[in-house]
């Protein structure tokens, strides 16, 4: 239990200036002339409310009784919504009498943090007395209270990638996260992930009734295929090949990657406990996905995709595994750029505003029209975000414009300039602003989109020859012309001929809530 102190609401001097209040109204009450009878009525109802919740809250205690908190005895008192301590204070002989300052604790925060910023910490409040007897009741009925009708989990699916990032998600789920689920009596069915795509298999078969949500301990990979391994379920359970279903379960996500987008776009911050905190009170926060298909078969749920610079970054680090996931971005990020080549495709997307949305169903199916807007020319990258894509990188995120549950998507289309020109605007989106303003960028609210390259080339023979000897893991980038690469939530996805993507509002809820800005902790120096 902690005490929140931020949201110390004072009992004792609410109820007093209610009174004061109340004596004011009365008063005005009387200067009030006959012809003011709509005011005087409002006053009277105003008045009776307020009555009446003062009565609710005199009856509304539940337990009563004297705790030591610290050294100092308190008379502590128990509601359906706060716990109240008191001091007790020995009159004093002068006659003078200090009022005492009550401490509160609202129940939804118990089990309780501590707001720092964006972060969450735990928090304790020991109420001391020598009766067993007593205590037990105060304990019971607390625990009653807590785990009570809310959207707090108490048993949770987990799954644990043991090769994230630093290869520490195991270590950070016990040191860090085991221990809040277990005080505040989640209880746990966890997997740790043996290869890449177990998760999704699992969540395909697994009975789910049990669950109250899923727990992704992993980096921005893990969470892509548990968001999409969320949604795949839920069309498969509602029969619907074809239409994308909301999925049932919320997720929540530890953060152990290297960048952690996801998790920073809904916790602000990448910090294991505030995640973990997020998760045991039950904070849900519903967000908007997109799906990738070609041809008409999906590819693939997830919150962004990149093509050309993010898609061609990507595919060089994934070929650089053996080395340290900062290193390997670093490396990819210069490499690019020192090879930087815009991919000649035609552009085609729907604007947001031109959609009727049926938000309950999740489904941008029910356009009016669609009036698509379509481009053909050299792109030196384009992207697609339905989340702001908030990391200590971007603190704004890639897709400021963007937010969590608006039912649509950002696009942005930067188009063949120089390289200098183009390292300006990779440059503002760490210091958060102006990214969008060159002449070769364009932004726009989008329900869909569709990428069609002109040629599927893949990568030139020279750069084939120099990445000899990689890492067999590595994602094939094909040099034929039957695909091209895209970067989905991080990860390298291939697809033949044209992608389409769409927007569909609120098809997945995270353990979370929408923040403006993350944590900037780390400053990228290699450009
Ligand atoms: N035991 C495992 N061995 C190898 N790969 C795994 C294993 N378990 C899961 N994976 C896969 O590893 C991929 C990358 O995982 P994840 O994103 O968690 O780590 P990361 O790539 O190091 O982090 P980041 O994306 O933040 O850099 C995911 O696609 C996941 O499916």
């Amino acid at each position: 239990m902690s005490e929140n102190e931020e949201d110390l609401p004072r009992e004792q001097s609410d109820s007093t200036k209610k009174k004061k209040k109340k004596k004011e109204k009365q008063s005005a009450k009387k200067k009030k002339k006959n012809g003011e009878k709509d005011e005087e009525e409002k006053c009277k109802e105003e008045e009776e409310e307020e009555v009446k919740e003062e009565e609710k809250n005199i009856e509304g205690i539940l337990l009563r009784g004297i705790f030591k908190v610290g050294k100092k005895s308190h008379d502590v008192l128990l509601t359906r919504t706060r716990l109240t301590w008191i001091p007790i204070i020995p009159e004093n002989p002068t006659g003078e009498t200090s009022v005492p300052q009550p401490g509160v604790l609202l129940l939804q925060d118990v089990y309780a943090v501590k707001r720092r910023g964006r972060r969450l910490e735990g928090d304790t409040l020991h109420l001391h007395n020598a009766s067993t007897e007593h205590t037990h009741i105060w304990y019971n009925t607390l625990k009653e209270l807590i785990t009570g009708p809310s959207t707090r989990p108490r048993y949770l699916k987990v799954f644990i990638n043991p090769c994230s990032h630093k290869k520490d998600a195991v270590h950070i789920y016990r040191e860090h996260v085991a221990p809040l689920f277990k005080m505040a009596d989640v209880r746990t069915d966890i997997t740790v992930t043996e290869k890449k795509g177990h998760a999704l298999s699992v969540m395909k078969e697994c009975k789910l009734d049990g669950y109250d949500g899923v727990v992704c301990v992993g980096g921005d990979g893990s969470v892509a295929e548990l968001c999409h391994a969320l949604v795949f379920r839920a069309q498969l359970d509602a029969g619907s090949p074809e239409k994308p279903v909301t999925a049932v379960l919320p997720l929540g996500i530890i953060p152990a990657g290297s960048t952690d987008v996801v998790s920073c776009s809904v916790h602000g911050v990448r910090d294991p406990v505030t995640a973990a905190l997020h998760i045991v009170l039950g904070h849900l926060q519903q967000v908007d996905m997109c799906s990738f298909s070609s041809l008409g078969q999906l590819v693939h749920f997830g919150f962004s995709a990149m093509f050309g610079f993010g898609g061609q970054c990507l595919a060089r680090a994934e070929k650089k595994r053996w080395m340290s996931s900062t290193r390997r971005r670093e490396y990819a990020l210069v490499k690019t750029l020192a090879r930087l080549r815009p991919e000649d495709c035609q552009l085609s997307f729907l604007p947001a505003k031109k959609t009727n949305r049926d938000k309950d169903s999740g489904s941008v199916d029910a356009e009016v029209e669609e009036s698509w807007t379509t481009n053909q020319g050299l792109y030196l990258s384009i992207s697609i975000m339905s989340v702001p894509c908030l990391s200590p990188h971007t603190p704004r995120g890639l897709a400021p414009n963007t937010s969590l549950t608006n039912g649509s998507a950002a696009l942005i289309a930067v188009g063949n300039t120089s390289r200098s020109e183009f390292i300006k605007h990779l440059k503002r989106y760490g210091s958060s602003s102006g990214q969008f303003s060159f002449s070769f960028v364009e932004t726009h609210d989008v329900s869909a989109v569709r990428i069609r390259p002109r040629s599927l080339v893949g990568w030139p023979e020279e750069e084939e020859s120099e990445e000899e000897g990689e890492s067999k893991t590595s994602p094939i980038i094909q040099s034929e012309a039957s695909a091209f690469t895209l970067n989905i939530d991080g990860e390298l996805v291939e697809i033949a001929n044209e992608v389409l993507i769409r927007v569909h509002p609120r098809l997945i809820t995270l353990y979370g809530e929408e923040v403006d800005e993350a944590e900037s902790t780390v400053s990228c120096s290699c450009i």
